[in-house]
């Protein structure tokens, strides 16, 4: 059975923001702001951890995500701990880190985990988009993205819709929505 509703866990408004837009119209959503414990491990252990903490703290059905920017140059790293580079470097000075490499390249991953409640497993929703990491262009509006560049723009350059349209969090939304529909 398709959930009717689905409660999406954020501590992040402009995630929350994105999501309602891409889902507009396609289903039902609830939103709890929690900000809850993240792990380490790999993307999938993270998310998956986060899912299970987020159905035992509300005792429900839960979407919860977790947004990883993997540098090539580092075998992925920082992925699941962008965060913590974030609120300690900020965004205009993250382009640097990769400053000894000649290899730019990077992967926004973006994980959701929906699960039906405390005890059920998770269901997993991946999208990746390749970029590359440059010096900020654009408003510093929502977190990295205006050192994410897609196809000559950062993320932060683009309108919200352009972004929606191509971007790790659009098409792991896809993927969700083509799983709600099978759920007749
Ligand atoms: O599309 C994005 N464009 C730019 N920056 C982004 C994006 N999506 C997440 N971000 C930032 C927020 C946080 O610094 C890190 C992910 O960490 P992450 O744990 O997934 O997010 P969070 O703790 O803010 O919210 P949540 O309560 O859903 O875990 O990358
Ligand atoms: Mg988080």
């Amino acid at each position: 059975m398709a959930p009717k509703e689905l409660n999406f866990i954020t501590g992040n408004k402009n995630k929350l923001l994105e999501v309602q837009a891409i889902l507009a119209g396609v289903v039902d959503l609830k939103s709890q702001a929690l900000d809850l414990v993240e792990i380490q491990g790999t993307i999938e252990e993270v998310t998956l951890d986060k899912c299970k903490r987020a159905a035992d703290t509300v005792r429900g059905p839960v979407l919860v995500e977790d947004t990883c920017l993997a540098f090539n140059a580092f075998n992925g790293l920082p992925g699941p701990y962008i965060k913590w580079f974030m609120l300690n470097l900020g965004v205009q000075d993250l382009h640097k880190l990769l400053a000894g490499f000649e290899d730019k390249s990077a992967q926004a991953i973006c994980t959701f985990a929906y699960c039906e409640g405390p005890g059920h497993d998770p269901i997993i929703f991946q999208g990746r988009t390749d970029g590359k990491i440059v010096p900020s262009r654009g408003p510093t509006v929502f977190g990295w993205d205006s050192s994410f560049e897609y196809e000559g723009q950062t993320y932060a350059e683009m309108e919200k819709s352009e972004k929606n349209k191509v971007s790790h969090r659009g098409k792991a939304l896809e993927k969700l929505q083509e799983w709600l529909k099978e759920q007749v």
